[in-house]
């Protein structure tokens, strides 16, 4: 009856995931999206090419070789535009070409052009040349993402006043920036021109940025970012950016003026829903375009989902891709265990990188939750000398009476993958006890969790003994 049993709108991690899953379950699939945008933001213009810049950065600067060949050490001196794009540029074809090829080996048509909804089951899609093809579908995934939110006040040129998809095509490295917004975006971005040398001042509206985070390792950060020559303008508002000659003047709410090459902005993102007639499927969205969802991602007309960025927070890749397979399990009857839960891990890929799962301490001391600290610092690892890597550090937080792990929270080389470690322990349920009693590969950084793990359960021991409960602690 219908020409798909599911069709994706949007090629995104949410999207792939979502057409794989269906077609994995025998369904007919079909995919959504604009010739020059397969693999989604996530491929072109966010997640992949951010992350390529990072390491080209890391790489070619030498940054974190620093510590070992001193202060002046660079692999190359002039770093050009182009020597950053060719790598950023390698890895989206690659990844293109992994997308195209598993949607085709999974039998999913990629169908190309942009989709609009002209009734609940049928979808409109206009090709580049302008012809409308129309589909129809029993169930329809939305995976339409976002775009960045542009203030209507800011003459945006694409050269010198930017957004953070704009940035990528940047025609030189600017030597000093204005980066607007604190959020993930912004200090990812202002951390990597800051590798580069560029002078970066941040203004941000709140009072702290990454509020989510570890406090104690947001400051170790900032820290960090400040040696590398970045101001930071916490509780400042833009009110506006004037431009001339190449130039950028960023004047502040309270008066200051900061002059700079480019003036980037990661003021948030906005869901890309306006142009998908979401009124004839009988839907709508709110005004940052993001559409409401139950639990299984299933929005209030029964058939149609919705996951990703479009959904809100957490609004990443990761998440994306989790939310795009358990919706199409339940659009497909297939039985969706569990849900995304308090393990979901955050990656944050500054120059050094961040990353956590599990509770923060101000989290647990508000909730009234008894813990203690355990901590490793690179500095004291054998790992982090050969790396070169002083001020890296891992922080468990433990519950004081049963020993559990509550939250892992790591800063500097490798941390958004030493954090699984952490997230499999409190996925099973484990306690401190267990990393204790574990032999740890030597050298690594991932002998930090025993080292931290030992440093808690001394401290606990300690207030023991203050208790006069003296001995071996005992096991939960
Ligand atoms: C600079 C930056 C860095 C990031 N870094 C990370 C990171 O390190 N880790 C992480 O987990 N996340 C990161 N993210 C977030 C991550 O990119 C997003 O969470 C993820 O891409 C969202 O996936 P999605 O499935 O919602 O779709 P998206 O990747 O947003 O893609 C949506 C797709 O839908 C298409 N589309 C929209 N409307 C239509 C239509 N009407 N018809 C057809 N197609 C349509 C678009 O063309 C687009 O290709 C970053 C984001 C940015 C911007
Ligand atoms: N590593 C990662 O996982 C990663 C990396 C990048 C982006 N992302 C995702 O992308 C999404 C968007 O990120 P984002 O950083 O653009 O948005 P955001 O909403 O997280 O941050 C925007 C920041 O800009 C500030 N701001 C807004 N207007 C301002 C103004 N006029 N002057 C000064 N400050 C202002 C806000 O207070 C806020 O702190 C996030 O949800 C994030 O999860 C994830």
């Amino acid at each position: 009856m219908f020409d798909y049993d599911l069709l994706v709108i949007g090629s995104g991690p949410g999207g792939q995931k979502a057409a794989i899953a269906g077609a994995k379950l025998g369904r007919r699939v079909a995919v959504v999206e604009k010739k020059h945008m397969v693999g989604g933001v996530c491929i072109n213009t966010g997640t992949i090419p951010s992350k390529t810049l990072r390491e080209a950065i890391l790489y070619l600067t030498g940054l974190n070789q620093r510590e070992l060949y001193g202060h002046s050490y660079r692999l190359k001196d002039d770093i050009t535009v182009g020597d950053l794009s060719a790598r950023t540029q390698h890895v989206i074809g690659r990844e293109i070409d992994v997308i195209r090829s598993q949607l085709a080996r999974n039998h999913v048509e990629m169908l190309l052009g942009t989709a609009r909804f002209e009734d609940p089951h049928m979808v409109a899609i206009t090709a580049a040349d302008g012809s409308v093809r129309r589909v129809t579908a029993e169930r329809a995934v939305i995976a339409v993402g976002t775009r960045p939110a542009r203030p209507s006040t800011v003459a945006f040129d694409g050269k010198n006043i930017v957004d953070s998809d704009q940035i990528l095509d940047m025609e030189r490295i600017p030597g000093s920036m204005v980066v607007v917004g604190a959020g993930v975006i912004g200090i990812e971005y202002a951390s990597m021109f800051a590798a580069l040398g560029a002078k970066v001042t941040v203004v941000e509206k709140r009072e702290r940025m990454l509020d989510f985070c570890d406090l104690e390792i947001v400051e170790a950060l900032k820290y960090q970012l400040r040696d590398l020559a970045v101001t930071f303008r916490f509780r400042e508002t833009v009110a506006r950016v004037e431009h001339s000659n190449g130039a950028t003047l960023t004047i502040l709410e309270s008066g200051k003026r900061i002059p700079a090459d480019t003036v980037m902005y990661s003021a948030g993102r906005q869901g890309v829903t306006d142009s998908l007639d979401l009124e004839k499927a009988g839907l709508s969205a709110d005004d940052r375009g993001r559409i409401k969802v139950d639990n299984y991602y299933r929005t209030p007309v029964d058939h149609i989902y919705a996951v990703g960025d479009v959904i809100g927070f957490p609004a990443l890749a990761a998440t994306s891709m989790e939310q795009g397979r358990r919706a199409a399990y339940h659009a497909c009857d297939e039985p969706v265990v569990g849900d995304l839960g308090h393990l979901q891990p955050i990656g944050i890929y500054t120059i050094p990188e961040i990353s956590y799962v599990g509770k923060t301490e101000e989290e647990l001391t508000e909730s009234n939750v008894p813990f203690e600290v355990g901590i490793s610092r690179y500095r004291e690892l054998a790992r982090g000398a050969i790396l070169g890597d002083s001020y890296g550090m891992l922080k468990l937080l433990v519950h004081a009476e049963d020993r559990t792990l509550l939250g892992v929270h790591v800063f500097g080389t490798g941390a958004t993958e030493l954090v699984h470690i952490g997230q499999t322990v409190m996925g099973c349920g484990g306690t401190i006890d267990y990393l204790v009693d574990t032999v740890f590969n030597y050298p690594t950084l991932a002998e930090s969790y025993k080292v931290a793990a030992l440093d808690a359960m001394n401290k606990m021991r300690a207030v023991q003994r203050f208790a006069g409960t003296q001995g071996v602690l005992e096991a939960p």
